[in-house]
């Protein structure tokens, strides 16, 4: 799996790889020709007292030398960039896929795995590439090159050489397939960490005020310490790595010293053959445990390679049109006909054959209890999920076939928990409408009912990550400004006006009907005072539509809107 992944996510550098493969042919054979050399100044230099040979050996050795050392700085050179290419491309891939699929599939792997996936994984990857094109591939031409070599100094001996590297081999292969389980487990516990962390920072307010910092250290210390039994457990079969490695070698130096003193006293063997063996025997042992310790994070990068190709590979529900429609002849028209909806993995549907209608200049409110689909209803009107039944139409077009592009510039959403990303207040309202002037931001500002408390601030005002320095009515308000600076035909407002106090809504609802006169409103609210003016009330009650009509109507005819009614207060007075 980790092979073909790097074969599919490394084309683009294939001509680096082979430079580098190059480098670090040369490299080895460079570090390989020394002992040679070494051999030959022992052998015909100092046992035959001959000076020149020992000068112009020595020299060459020097020659030699500087090759290794310049090849393996290029090679090191090489593979960093490489590696950080590949890390920027996976990160950029992922996020580029991420930012397609539906809120289906970002429910079902997670917004914390994401994350992980993105940032952890992607850098095991990249680590794995690094230390690979770094020491691997030097370690493996080291082998090769140092049996060959060890070969052509004396047969017999290599014999004994080759079997012993291919028993540490096989005994890494069988330890590195243990780990495998080993190295999932740790990457779904740094999920998990990501999760816990970003829940409990997110909600650090409640925890205080709950007094549940003890209850979540708790939590977090549980999964933290699973993390560290499983890296833990991983350290022990790691630990025994060295020690096999080291037996073995240390029986095969033995080994070798035994049975070339033999060879020498039958003369059968030179001295510096023996001197050239045990350094090939130092060399192969220090390349299989470079090997052995780039191999040992194979499994690791394994796992991270698959989770990070689960994303690359998850397709969006949302399937896109086979010939979109990119202009329709209506404006403003919205239309929900039969339309049935359900979670995946839920028992039945949230939403169930729900009918409703809203034209131009028509301000259509959604009421019901809480959990009765509002906001889900809201979601199928902008395409975060399909309906299971029915049909979602915008201008008489379905939605399924209208261009999405087209479909984000015809209508225009508030979220019931309004966020905002950092940056400043300008960058925030122009989020949906880049070359918006300063006028028409001051405009949706007015309109929102935010210009009072953004004038003394500034446009240029920063916001930090979700808005969490400007108060939750304030951001509300400017969650508003930001739709209205975009004009869409259709506005979507869920629950938008829950943080206002009355006399700041009823403004905003004021100005809203003057200057979207002409617009389409879906507005989901629970308030009684706010649907009253609306052109027409929709009643949801358990995903089922069970009253149209206007407030007027609907007091007098329909128990469920009735009962919402007369549980809400107004002017201090029940109705
Ligand atoms: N992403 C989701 N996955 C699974 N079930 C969900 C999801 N979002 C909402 N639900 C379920 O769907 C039902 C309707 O939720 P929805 O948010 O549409 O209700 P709502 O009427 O807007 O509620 P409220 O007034 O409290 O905002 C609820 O029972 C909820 O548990």
């Amino acid at each position: 799996m980790l092979a073909r992944f790097l074969n599919h996510h490394l084309r683009p550098y294939r001509g680096t790889l082979v430079l580098l493969v190059v480098l670090q042919l040369v490299q080895t054979a460079a570090t390989l020709l020394l002992p040679t050399l070494n051999a030959q100044i022992i052998d015909n230099g100092v046992l035959l007292g001959d000076a020149g040979y020992i000068w112009g050996t020595g020299l060459t050795m020097l020659g030699v030398a500087a090759v290794q050392i310049l090849t393996a700085s290029g090679a090191m050179l090489l593979s960093s960039r490489m590696s950080a290419g590949l890390g920027r491309d996976l990160r950029e891939k992922v996020f580029r896929r991420v930012m397609t699929l539906s809120a289906r599939e970002v429910d079902q792997i997670g917004a914390p795995s994401l994350i992980t996936r993105t940032v952890n994984d992607v850098g095991q990857v990249q680590s794995i590439v690094l230390t690979t094109a770094d020491v691997a591939v030097s370690a493996i031409i080291m082998c090769v090159g140092g049996v060959a070599l060890a070969l052509v100094q004396d047969v017999p001996v290599s014999m004994i050489l080759i079997a012993l590297v291919v028993i540490v081999i096989a005994g890494l292969t069988f330890m590195l397939q243990r780990l495998s389980p080993f190295y999932k487990a740790m990457q779904s516990y740094l999920d998990r960490i990501n999760h816990l962390l970003r829940e409990q920072i997110i909600g650090v307010r409640v925890i205080r005020a709950f007094v549940r910092d003890q209850h979540e250290r708790g939590r977090f210390d549980a999964t933290n310490g699973d993390l560290h039994a499983t890296s833990r457990r991983v350290g022990r079969i790691m630990a025994t790595m060295p020690v096999m490695v080291m037996t073995v070698m240390n029986v095969l130096t033995i080994g070798i010293i035994w049975f070339s003193g033999h060879r020498i006293e039958d003369g059968t063997m030179q001295l510096g053959a023996l001197l050239a063996l045990l350094s090939y025997v130092t060399l192969i042992i220090v390349a299989i445990i470079m090997a052995m310790l780039v191999f040992t994070e194979a499994p690791r990068a394994a796992v991270s390679a698959n989770r990070v190709n689960e994303v690359l590979q998850a397709e969006s529900s949302i399937a896109k049109p086979r010939t979109p429609v990119t202009k329709t002849a209506l404006r403003g028209h919205l239309e929900l006909r039969g339309a049935t909806f359900g979670y995946p993995g839920a028992e039945k549907p949230v939403l169930r054959d729900v009918g409703l209608t809203a034209r131009p200049g028509e301000t259509v409110a959604i009421l019901g209890s809480t959990g009765s689909g509002k906001s889900t209803l809201l979601s199928l009107a902008l395409r975060l999920y399909d309906v299971t039944g029915g049909q979602v139409l915008i201008n008489d077009t379905d939605i399924r076939d209208l261009d999405p592009q087209a479909l984000h510039r015809i209508v225009g959403y508030v979220p019931q928990k309004a966020h905002l990303f950092s940056g400043t207040i300008a960058s925030n309202l122009r989020y949906g409408k880049e070359d918006a002037t300063d006028d028409e931001l001051w405009h949706a500002l007015e309109i929102a009912q935010a210009a009072e408390f953004v004038r003394p601030l500034g446009l240029d005002a920063p916001i930090s990550q979700g808005g969490s320095t400007v108060s939750g009515g304030q951001r509300q308000r400017l969650a508003i400004a930001r739709a209205l600076v975009r004009r869409p035909e259709i506005y979507l407002l869920d629950d938008c006006f829950s943080a206002l106090d009355l006399g700041t809504e009823a403004r905003l609802r004021a100005a809203l009907a003057r200057e979207l006169h002409d617009a389409t409103i879906l507005l989901v609210t629970q308030r009684i005072s706010t649907v009253e003016a609306a052109s027409r009330v929709v009643v949801l009650e358990d995903g089922q539509v069970v009253g149209s009509g206007t407030h007027a109507e609907l007091i007098g005819t329909n128990q469920t809107y009735r009962e919402i009614a007369l549980s809400q207060p107004v002017g201090g007075t029940v109705r």
